[in-house]
């Protein structure tokens, strides 16, 4: 491991135009098979995603993955997607019961097209036998794996029959795993998914973390084939969390999967709830999103997203927001 760095340390250099305007610029990606008008998904948390957003995301072809927090309803939601001609991508755990989950979506003879195993620390025997038991039951489902911060980690789920890996322990805005365990990712996740993306021979999703836009197309540069988000998804008029009024201000609760409120008990508990103020529809920040990455497209000199992969960097280490605030 060479220097450490984090989102705010670094900026892209840019490279000349070859677009007449930002608009020529493609954000698509391919992932698992399909094709997706962004490389970003958002975080399969509560308070983030429900049955209602997911099927927006995947009628207006945005990826989605469901939480896993209502397990009860996971075949019905699989089933419910797939009638639509939607892709269903779900999140599973490693408890005993969930394989029971995978052995009943075999025999019902269900696939899936994504299933995500949502694990805090993803570099354990327990997530390498999920993934084995999936992809005997269900081989014809993509698997995403995590989540994990180290190259040897990324390694051994991916010889265990990963699809793709989830790269962040704790640089999420609501976690407190750094605080509460001393480890994990938070404070140079970038340099971690650097690391991690150099020993993949598989797509790599980012995960936590992202503050800005411009994160997302760092994300890509330093080799995320997809970037998982949550606080700049929170807040939305559609995001589940409940509203609370103060001062005539709106906001929307944003609690981590590992808090207490998640959890219902304080029992090894990784993670708070805030409150973020309201912003609007969802589908007004994909748009932005999606105009802004065009213009980091442009800034690298192409047009299309791979072209961020190759651009120029430097380390401006605590500087480039010089006392700006971002929103
Ligand atoms: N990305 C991140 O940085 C983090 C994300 N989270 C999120 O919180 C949610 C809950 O995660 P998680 O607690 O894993 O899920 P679960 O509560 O479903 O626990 C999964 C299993 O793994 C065990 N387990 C949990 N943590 C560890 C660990 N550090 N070492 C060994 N075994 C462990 C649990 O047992 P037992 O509880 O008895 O130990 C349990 O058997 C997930 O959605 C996850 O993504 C949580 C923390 C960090
Ligand atoms: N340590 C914890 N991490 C959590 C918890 N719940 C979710 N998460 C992770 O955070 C990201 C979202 O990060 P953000 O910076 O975009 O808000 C999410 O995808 C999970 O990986 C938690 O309780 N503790």
């Amino acid at each position: 491991m060479d220097t450490v760095f984090d989102y705010e340390d670094i900026q892209l250099i840019p490279a000349k135009s070859i677009v007449k305007s930002r608009s020529e610029c493609d954000t698509s990606v391919e992932f698992g098979g399909h094709k997706f008008k962004l490389p970003v998904v958002p975080a399969n948390m509560q308070t983030i995603i429900d049955e209602k957003i997911a099927i927006f995301l995947a009628e207006n072809g945005y990826f989605y993955i469901m939480h896993r927090f209502q397990p009860e309803t996971r075949l019905d939601f699989v089933k419910d997607m797939q009638a639509r001609g939607l892709i269903a991508s779900i999140s599973v755990g490693v408890k005993e019961g969930e394989y029971e989950f995978v052995q009943q979506l075999a025999d019902e003879n269900l696939t899936p097209e994504f299933i995500t195993i949502d694990i805090a620390h993803g570099h354990s025997n327990a997530v390498i036998d999920m993934i084995k038991h999936i992809k005997k039951l269900i081989p014809g489902s993509f698997v995403i794996a995590g989540n994990v911060g180290t190259p040897e980690a990324v390694r051994e789920l991916e010889h265990a029959g990963a699809d793709a890996t989830k790269v962040g322990i704790g640089p999420g805005k609501v976690c407190i795993t750094k605080i509460k365990t001393g480890f994990g990712t938070g404070g140079w996740q970038l340099a971690a998914l650097r690391w991690c993306a150099k020993a993949a021979s598989k797509p790599i999703i980012a995960d936590g973390g992202i503050r800005t836009h411009g994160d997302i197309a760092k994300s890509v540069r330093f080799g995320a084939s997809m970037v998982m988000i949550g606080s700049l998804f929170a807040g939305h008029e559609e995001s589940p969390g409940e509203t609370f009024e103060k001062d005539g201000k709106c906001f929307k609760e944003y609690f981590g999967s590992a808090s207490e409120f998640q959890k219902g008990e304080r029992k090894n508990v990784e993670g708070k709830k805030m409150y973020v103020e309201h912003k609007g529809k969802l589908i007004d920040t994909l748009i932005e999103m999606e105009q802004d990455l065009q213009s980091s497209i442009s800034y690298a000199g192409g047009n299309k997203l791979k072209d961020i992969r190759t651009v120029d960097y430097v380390v401006v280490k605590n500087s480039i927001f010089n006392g700006d605030k971002i929103y």
